[in-house]
């Protein structure tokens, strides 16, 4: 067995434990990778929403990236809550200096019961400064319309979007379906710069328990990229492990409850994911 790979997750702590950071760090253990972290914001926050939000200041964000990026081989490096432009531009300029391969943006712009996680003046400087260095972007529909400023109500409507994102300068996106309108199926539609496309559909698992897919699925996909998966297969995994997480609920909390990082271990429908 080769060395464990490092990796790094650029993000808010969720205290509720189902997104954020927690969310990361428990994916990475699972997938047999070394997570290091730098917070960018405390979120108070339970399965039932944010009750609190405080930003760090923007050398403390520097000051984590340095610990690890000046000791670590960092594989791949995952962005999550960033909050402000200040924070972007610190998380960018931290990227670029230690070169790191593999970059995946998760562009978390609004938790589930509405809290702003990322103001609306930083998304410009999300589009200029961290977009370009992207790997891949992996925004929900929602975070697909604000980023490409087209509303995505088909297929079509979502290539259009995919296509305006890329022009931002990442080599890849994938625009995740979880807020999509099938009632039966959700798809995560990927395109390359290159044109290459994927299309990754599962049975749509009909839960309160979905806190956190999205960290999840980012963190999946950076642990996969990281160990040297091909996207194709680093992306089927992603989605896997998260078809698993919300497959077998944990029934934590009152609200929308966190998915089961665990779940995947032993997850034996790995035919409930198709990769089009
Ligand atoms: N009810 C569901 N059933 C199956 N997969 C889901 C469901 N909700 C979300 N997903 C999957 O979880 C991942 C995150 O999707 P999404 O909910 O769009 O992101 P976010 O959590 O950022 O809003 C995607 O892979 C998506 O397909
Ligand atoms: C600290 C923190 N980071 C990110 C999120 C959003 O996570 P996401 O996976 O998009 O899940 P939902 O909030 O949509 O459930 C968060 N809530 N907190």
């Amino acid at each position: 067995m080769g060395a464990i790979k490092e990796v790094l997750t650029i993000a808010g702590s969720d205290s509720g434990g189902g997104a954020g950071i927690q969310a990361d760090i428990k994916t990475f253990q699972e997938l047999g990778v070394f997570g290091t972290s730098a917070i960018t914001a405390v979120t108070a926050q339970n399965t039932q929403g944010v009750s609190g939000i405080f930003p760090m200041e923007r050398g403390t964000v520097r000051q984590q990236i340095d610990a690890v990026g000046s000791d670590f081989e960092i594989a791949a490096v995952k962005t999550g809550m960033l909050f402000d432009a200040s924070i972007i531009e610190e998380t960018a300029k931290g990227i670029r200096r230690y070169g790191w391969k593999y970059v995946i943006v998760d562009p978390v712009m609004i938790a589930k019961g509405g809290a702003a996680l990322l103001q609306e003046e930083a998304v410009e400087a999300m589009k200029a400064q961290l977009l370009p260095l992207a790997t891949v972007i992996t925004p929900n529909i929602p975070e697909a319309e604000v980023l490409s400023g087209i509303e995505i109500r088909d297929p079509e409507t979502r290539l259009l979007a995919a296509k305006r994102i890329l022009d931002y300068g990442a080599e890849s996106v994938v625009i995740k379906g979880g807020h999509g309108n099938d009632p039966d199926f959700t798809e995560d539609f990927y395109l390359h710069t290159g044109g290459a496309s994927l299309m990754l559909r599962s049975n749509r698992i009909s839960t309160r328990q979905t806190h956190g897919t999205g960290c999840t699925f980012a963190a999946a996909l950076t642990a996969e990229m990281a160990k040297g998966a091909p996207m194709n297969e680093a992306l089927f995994t992603a989605k896997q492990f998260v078809q698993a997480a919300l497959g077998h609920p944990l029934n934590i909390g009152s609200g929308h409850g966190p998915t089961n990082h665990a779940a995947f271990r032993n997850f034996s429908g790995k035919g409930e994911v198709q990769l089009v």
